[in-house]
C-alpha cells in the first residue's frame, strides 16, 4: 500500500498578502500608541484607568495573536489522478457517523448523510459505515435499515449519473442536473422513480416518528425495556457486504453504546471511542473519516483527495489528518446571522494552514487510526511492538482489541475476507460497556481525550503536540456541508458550548501554553490555539468590561477614552479597521450587507457566549456545577433558496439566560444615553466630563445590537421574554446604583 512513488501527491503554496500584512501591523502599532499614550499622558491612575489599560493590553494581544495566526497563510492542491496510479491499492476507510438525539437530530437528516457517504467514489467493499447512536432510538435505527434498501438503488443511481451531490435531500431539493450525458429519456425516467422512492423513504420515517409508541416488536425487540439514558449495548449489522463485491454497498452497523444512570459517558469523546474499538474488532481500517450527523457529503471524491495527503510520501510520516473546511447548505442571504465563517475559513483557517496545521473539528476529517491510538511520528519505522501488559494496560484487557490495536500499529491491515463481522459483534458489545475503559488510557492517552466538551479542538491538540502536522484539504466542489444554526438560542447554546470547552482546555493541564514548553507544539501553532481560546472564551469578558466602562463613564460624567492626540489613535485604528474588514469582505466576493452582519453578530453572539460560557466555567472550578454538550438543533431544510423565507433572518430569544449579558448591556447603554440626554449627570465633575469617544462608542453598541433592540417591542418568539428584560433591568439597576455610590465617595 505504501507509495512506492516518489513523485509527490499533494503539493502546498504558502502565498503573502502583502497589503494585509501592512495594514495588519499597522494596526498593531496603533494599538502600542495608544497603550504607550495611556501610560504616559493620561495620569488620572483611578480604577477606571487600571480597567482600561487592561482591557486595551487585552486587546492588542489578542490582535498580536489574530496577526501571527493569519501571516503566512497556505492552500494545497491534490493529483487524485497521480493517487490512483502510484498506490496499487487503496486502502480500506472507516466512515465515522455520530447521531445522540432522534428529536433534535431527525433520523431523514442522518439517514442523507449516511446515504452520501454509501454512494463516495471509492471501491464499496474497502468502506464500513459506523453510526454511533447516543439516543438510542428505535426510529433512528428503522430509519437506517429503510435507508440501506433505498441504498441498493440510490448508489448505482448516483454512480450511473456521476451525481454531485449523494444526499437525496439536497439533491432533489433541486431540478434535475442537465448535462449533455445525461439528458436522455432514460435518465428522466429513472430521475423520477428515484424521486418517488425517496419520498417513499421519507414518509415512512415520518409516518413512524408520529407514531409515538416505540416499535418493539421483531427485529426491534431489542429496544424493549430501554430508556436513554439506561440500557444495553445495541450493535446491530445493518448491511454486509459478505462477498466483498465491487459493485455490492459498504457495510453499515448501527451501534449504541451502554449506558447507566451515575456514570459518565464523555459525550461525544466517549462515543467516537467506543466506535473506534467497535470497527477495530470488525474492520480496523488504518483510516477514518468522521462526521456529525448533519455534515452530508458534497464531493463524492473527498476520499480520494484526502488519501492524497496521508499517503504521499512524505505525507505518510508526518501528517496525522486531513481536515476539510466546515461549509454550510441552505445558507440565507447576506449571512444575517454571522455563521457562515466565510471569512474565518479564507484567512484564519488558511493561516493555521501555514503552520503546523489545521485543527481538529470533529467532523469532515480523514484520521489515522493509529493517530489515535496515541502514536507519535518518530516512531512509525521502528515496529510499534508493545509488550501485552502494556497493550492490556493502556487499550484493556479485551484480547481481540489487544491484538486489532497491534495490527493497527504495526500498519498490518486485514483483508476483507479475514473478517466476520457477525461473529465480532458479540465481542464488539462487550467493549462498548460502560466499565470497559476503566483503569485503561482510554480518554487519557489514547482515543478521543476526555475533559472538554469541545473534544476535537483537544484531540486535535493532543495530536499537535506529538509533533504531527495537519493538512488542510480544500477540493472543489466543496467537500461537506452541514447545518448552521440561526440566530437565536440554539446559535447562542452552541456558541457557548464551544467556548466553555475551550476555556477548559485553557484551564487544564492540556493547555497549549504547556504543549509548547514541555512538548512539541511549535510556537506559532500554540499562539494559534490561544488564539482560537481567545477569541471565543477570554476576549469576550474585555469586551463586556469595556462597555461598562463606557457607560460607567457617562453615568459620572467622567472620562476614560484618551483626549486630544489620543483621541486620534483611536479614531485612526477605528476606520482604518473598519476599512480593513470590509475590503477582507468585497475581496472574496461578499457585500457590505455581509460585512455589517458580521461585524455586528461578532459583538452579539461573543459577548453573549463568552460572558455565560466564563460565569460556567468558574462555577465549574468552583466545584458548583459541571459542564454538559447539549445537542445543536437541525431543522430539515426545505428548499435551497431559504434566502428569500420572509423572516428567515430575523433574531428569536427564548429565556434562557444566555441572552442575560446583551440584554443588560443594551438597556444599560440605553439608560446612560438617556441620563445623559435628560443632563442627569452629576454637574460638576472632578475629572474633564465625559467627551464624545465615550457617547460615540455607546451609541455603535446600541446600533450593533439593534436585534436587542427590536426584541423589546416584538412579540412571539421574536421578544426577549418579560422575565429576561426584568432580570436585566435589576442588574442595570444595581449598576447605576454602584456607579453612584463611587462617584460620591
Ligand atoms: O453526547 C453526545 C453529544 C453529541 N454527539 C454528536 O456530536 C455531533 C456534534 O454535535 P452538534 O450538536 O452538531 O454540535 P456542533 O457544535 O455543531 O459540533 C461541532 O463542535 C463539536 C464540539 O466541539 C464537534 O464535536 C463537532 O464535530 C463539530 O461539528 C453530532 O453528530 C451529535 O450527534 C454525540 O454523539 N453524543
Ligand atoms: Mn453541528
Amino acid at each position: 500500500m505504501a507509495n512506492q512513488n516518489p513523485l509527490p501527491l499533494y503539493e502546498k503554496n504558502w502565498y503573502k498578502h502583502n497589503y494585509k500584512r501592512v495594514t495588519e501591523s499597522l494596526l498593531l502599532i496603533l494599538l502600542l500608541l495608544l497603550l504607550g499614550y495611556r501610560v504616559i499622558s493620561v495620569n488620572n491612575y483611578s480604577f477606571p484607568w487600571f480597567v482600561a489599560f487592561l482591557c486595551e493590553s487585552w486587546f492588542t494581544i489578542s490582535w498580536f495573536l489574530t496577526l501571527t495566526t493569519q501571516w503566512s497563510p497556505a492552500e494545497i492542491k491534490t493529483y487524485q489522478d497521480l493517487l490512483l496510479q502510484s498506490v496499487q491499492e487503496l486502502p480500506p476507510v472507516d466512515l465515522f457517523v455520530t447521531t445522540a438525539d432522534p428529536l433534535l437530530e431527525p433520523p431523514i437528516i442522518t439517514v442523507n448523510t449516511v446515504l452520501s457517504l454509501l454512494a463516495l467514489d471509492y471501491p464499496p467493499q474497502k468502506l464500513a459505515c459506523y453510526v454511533s447512536d447516543d439516543g438510542c432510538s428505535p426510529l433512528t435505527f428503522y430509519a437506517l435499515q429503510e435507508a440501506s434498501q433505498f441504498a441498493k438503488f440510490w448508489v448505482p443511481f448516483c454512480k450511473k449519473y456521476d451525481v454531485q451531490v449523494r444526499a437525496p435531500l439536497r439533491y432533489f431539493s433541486c431540478k434535475p442536473e442537465v448535462s449533455t450525458a445525461n439528458n436522455t429519456p432514460q435518465f428522466k425516467q429513472e430521475w423520477l422513480e428515484m424521486k418517488d422512492m425517496y419520498d417513499n423513504l421519507s414518509h415512512k420515517i415520518e409516518l413512524e416518528a408520529s407514531q409515538k409508541s416505540n416499535p418493539c416488536h421483531g427485529e426491534f425487540d431489542i429496544f424493549s425495556n430501554t430508556e436513554r439514558t439506561n440500557h444495553p449495548t445495541i450493535i446491530q449489522v445493518i448491511c454486509e457486504n459478505k462477498e466483498c463485491l465491487e459493485d455490492g454497498l459498504p457495510h453499515l452497523m448501527y451501534i449504541s453504546r451502554e449506558k447507566r444512570p451515575n456514570q459518565s459517558h464523555h459525550f461525544k469523546a466517549g462515543a467516537m471511542n467506543v466506535l473506534t474499538r467497535v470497527s477495530g474488532l470488525m474492520t480496523n481500517a488504518p483510516f477514518i473519516l468522521t462526521v456529525d450527523c448533519d455534515m452530508i457529503v458534497n464531493n463524492p471524491k473527498v476520499l480520494l483527495h484526502a488519501l492524497c495527503i496521508l499517503l504521499d510520501s512524505k505525507g505518510e510520516k508526518e501528517v496525522a489528518f486531513a481536515q476539510f473546511p466546515q461549509r454550510f447548505y441552505a445558507t440565507l442571504k447576506d449571512d444575517p446571522f454571522g455563521n457562515q465563517m466565510a471569512i474565518f475559513i479564507k484567512y484564519l483557517t488558511a493561516g493555521i494552514a501555514g503552520l503546523q496545521g489545521p485543527f481538529y473539528s470533529g467532523t469532515n476529517c480523514l484520521l489515522r487510526r493509529k493517530v489515535i491510538y496515541g502514536i507519535f511520528p518518530n516512531r512509525m519505522e521502528n515496529g510499534n511492538n508493545l509488550s501485552k501488559d502494556e497493550l492490556e494496560q493502556k487499550f484493556g484487557d479485551s484480547n481481540e482489541i489487544m491484538k486489532t490495536v497491534a495490527h493497527a500499529l504495526e500498519g498490518k491491515t486485514y483483508l476483507p475476507n479475514d473478517i466476520n463481522i457477525s461473529i465480532a459483534v458479540d465481542i464488539a458489545a462487550q467493549v462498548s460497556s460502560c466499565g470497559y475503559e476503566h483503569g485503561t488510557s482510554w480518554g487519557k492517552q489514547v482515543g478521543w481525550i476526555y475533559g472538554s466538551i469541545t473534544e476535537d479542538k483537544l484531540l486535535g491538540l493532543k495530536i499537535h503536540e506529538k509533533g504531527w502536522r495537519s493538512e488542510l484539504c480544500t477540493p472543489n466542489p466543496i467537500a461537506f456541508t452541514g447545518f448552521a444554526p440561526g440566530g437565536g438560542p440554539n446559535a447562542m447554546a452552541q456558541q457557548k458550548r464551544w467556548a466553555i470547552g475551550l476555556l477548559e482546555i485553557f484551564f487544564s493541564k492540556h493547555c497549549p501554553i504547556f504543549g509548547t514548553i514541555f512538548h512539541k507544539l511549535t510556537l506559532r501553532q500554540c499562539l494559534a490555539y490561544m488564539w482560537i481560546i481567545n477569541y471565543w472564551g477570554l476576549k469576550p469578558l474585555f469586551e463586556v468590561c469595556y462597555a461598562c466602562l463606557l457607560s460607567h463613564s457617562i453615568i459620572t460624567n467622567s472620562n476614560f477614552l484618551p483626549m486630544d492626540l489620543g483621541i486620534c489613535i483611536s479614531i485612526a485604528f477605528f476606520v482604518i479597521y473598519k476599512i480593513y474588514t470590509i475590503s477582507e469582505y468585497l475581496a472574496a466576493g461578499l457585500s457590505y450587507r455581509a460585512w455589517w452582519n458580521n461585524q455586528r453578530m461578532t459583538r452579539i453572539t461573543r459577548m453573549n457566549a463568552g460572558f455565560c460560557a466564563f460565569v460556567c466555567i468558574l462555577l465549574k472550578l468552583l466545584r458548583i456545577s459541571d459542564t454538559i454538550f447539549d445537542i445543536t438543533k437541525k431543522d430539515v431544510p426545505l428548499t435551497d433558496d431559504v434566502g428569500d423565507v420572509k423572516d428567515a433572518g430575523r433574531f428569536t430569544f427564548d429565556e434562557s439566560l444566555v441572552f442575560l449579558p446583551d440584554t443588560t448591556i443594551l438597556l444599560l447603554q440605553l439608560t446612560t444615553m438617556l441620563i445623559k440626554l435628560l443632563g442627569l449627570q452629576p454637574l460638576i465633575s472632578t475629572h474633564n466630563g465625559s467627551g464624545v469617544g465615550e457617547i460615540f462608542c455607546s451609541i455603535y453598541l446600541i446600533i450593533c445590537y439593534w436585534p436587542f433592540f427590536r426584541g423589546l417591542f416584538e412579540k412571539g418568539k421574536y421578544r426577549i421574554p418579560l422575565s429576561l428584560i426584568c432580570k436585566s433591568i435589576i442588574l442595570t439597576w444595581c449598576f447605576i446604583y454602584l456607579c453612584k455610590t463611587t462617584m460620591d465617595d
